[in-house]
């Protein structure tokens, strides 16, 4: 054999032993050894980064629990904690810093955004930068916008029924997906984007590319720096947000919205707030300010549906707050109805859209739910396995609203065991605006319709970020009542 040949492949042979032995020692030495997990995981990154992209790390995650305890080792250095000190810990009384996970999913390497700043000093600028957005006074004034899209939504809803004789299916996933678009760009970047009326699918499936592309960037960030493959985030979407920008910076005029501050920022600072800037943080918030709510509110008619006891009694306190169908929605008026209330925590804590994720990242050693820590481990607070906990909650995956009220079986919901949101200085400052969103459209749905189970559907989900069933549709029986 060609003595360079004999070299090459013994030096190949040496860089495999010594990154066998690597592996070997991460997974079987040190303080991590001592957190169980399956095998495979231990030695490598590769069977979680798989159960991520193909989304399937909803579904297994649970089963892991199962098995083996609150606190899972998924991967060589990363672990999922579902332990309630162990959660509060990390979000709230030590606020650990993002994962480096968060830097791979910049649509532009190095442009930030809120939800991919890892920065505790720069990211506070920002969140101080939107948060007259999400001031409880300016929430209250998107009431009249809200409700513009609301009757739009509940207009074409009307012609739907009335196209099929009094009674039609509709998909709420995707009508709720277009509605809560409509809902945010009426609210935030200067009119409705009108996908209910047009019934146009485009934008959640340009969501949907774009959500399942992150996850890709996450597991492979060197995906990015290669020649051949496409940016992050494609021309169609790029361009819808770069119209909204130019549209309000032709128009000369000034609007109290959300786009409006990022466009003064970029407008004052237009180096360190570049357009890129500007585009990851619109991108930003129309993915994560659309389909969160209407994932939460199609998981609601789920559990309604399935529930029909639980749904009689809304459907009692919604009667009783309005006796007439026309009467006005409002905030202020769905706000009060609490079993309305305790129905949508329940639904948030059986079928949370943030199962998993919030990946942070250990800055020292460090103890978690009893276990050394070592620093450079990705710790994962699984705040949908802890929402389940049953020590904490009786009977867990039952859909059960009374615990929010009187409680159920001795025990009342546990506030800090419920972090749909996420919590601490990193929770989503979209909380309230979601809330009320989600409150006008419950009961405008069950005020002014008699919504039917549509028997014989698939549940089944993958997570892309949030939850998409994979047949694509949720189906609901919708009449007028
Ligand atoms: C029911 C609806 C919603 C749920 C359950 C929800 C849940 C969450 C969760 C769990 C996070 C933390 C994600 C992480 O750390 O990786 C988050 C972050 C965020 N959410 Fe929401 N969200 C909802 C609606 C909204 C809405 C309507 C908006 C905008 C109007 C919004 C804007 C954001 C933003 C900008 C972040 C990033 C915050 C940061 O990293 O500092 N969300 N959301």
């Amino acid at each position: 054999m060609n003595t360079y040949l004999l070299v090459a492949l013994c030096l190949a042979g040496a860089e495999l032993l010594r990154r066998i032995y690597l592996a070997l020692t991460v997974a079987f030495t040190g303080p991590l050894s001592k957190i169980p997990g399956p095998f495979w995981n231990k030695l490598s990154p590769l069977p979680w980064a798989i159960q991520n992209l193909t989304g399937n790390a909803m579904n297994i995650a649970p089963k892991y629990f199962e098995k083996y305890g609150e606190v899972i080792r998924v991967g060589p250095r990363d672990i999922m904690i579902a332990e309630k000190s162990g959660v509060q810990k990390i979000l709230i009384d030590e606020d650990f810093i993002k994962a480096p996970i968060y830097q791979s999913i910049r649509m532009h390497p190095g442009v930030t955004s809120l939800i991919t700043e890892r920065d505790r000093a720069v990211y506070r600028q920002k969140r101080r930068l939107i948060s007259p957005g999400f001031s409880i006074s300016y929430l209250n004034g998107l009431e009249p916008l809200m409700k513009e899209c609301l009757d739009v939504f509940e207009r074409c809803l009307n012609a739907e029924v009335k196209k099929g004789g009094g009674y039609a299916v509709i998909d709420m996933n995707q009508m709720l997906g277009n509605l809560t678009s409509d809902v945010m760009s009426a609210t935030s970047f200067g009119g409705s984007f009108g996908l209910v009326e047009s019934n146009d699918k485009r934008l959640r499936n340009l969501v949907l590319d774009r959500l399942k592309r992150a996850a890709l960037d996450a597991q492979f960030p060197f995906i990015n720096y290669l020649p051949f493959v496409p940016p992050s985030q494609g021309d169609e979407f790029n361009s819808i947000i770069d119209n909204i920008v130019a549209k309000r910076k032709d128009s000369g005029k000034k609007k109290k919205d959300l786009l409006q501050i990022f466009v003064d920022v970029n407008d004052a600072n237009p180096e360190t707030f570049s357009h890129l800037h500007l585009r990851e943080e619109m991108s930003l918030f129309m993915i994560a300010g659309s389909d969160t709510t209407s994932t939460t509110a199609t998981f609601t008619l789920v559990l309604l549906l399935n529930n029909q006891d639980k749904l009689k009694k809304l459907v009692e306190e919604i009667d009783t707050s309005f006796p007439s169908k026309d009467d006005p929605i409002t905030f202020a008026r769905t706000q009060e109805l609490p079993y309305l209330n305790a129905v949508i925590n329940e639904s948030m804590r059986v079928m949370p859209i943030v199962a998993l994720g919030l990946a942070r990242y250990a800055e020292e050693d460090t103890i978690i739910s009893g276990y050394e820590i070592p620093k450079g481990t990705i710790v994962a607070p699984a705040i949908g396995q802890l929402m389940k906990d049953p020590r904490i909650w009786p009977d867990p995956e039952r859909f059960v609203p009374q615990r929010w009220l009187e409680g159920y079986k001795g025990t009342k919901a546990d506030t800090k065991a419920f972090h749909p949101f996420s919590s601490g200085s990193r929770n989503c400052p979209g909380q309230q605006f979601a809330l009320r969103e989600l409150r006008i459209i419950l009961v405008t749905l069950f005020l002014r319709y008699e919504l039917s189970l549509i028997s014989g559907q698939s549940h089944e989900m993958r997570l892309h970020s949030v939850p998409w069933f994979t047949q694509g549709f949720y189906n609901v029986g919708v009449k007028r009542r």
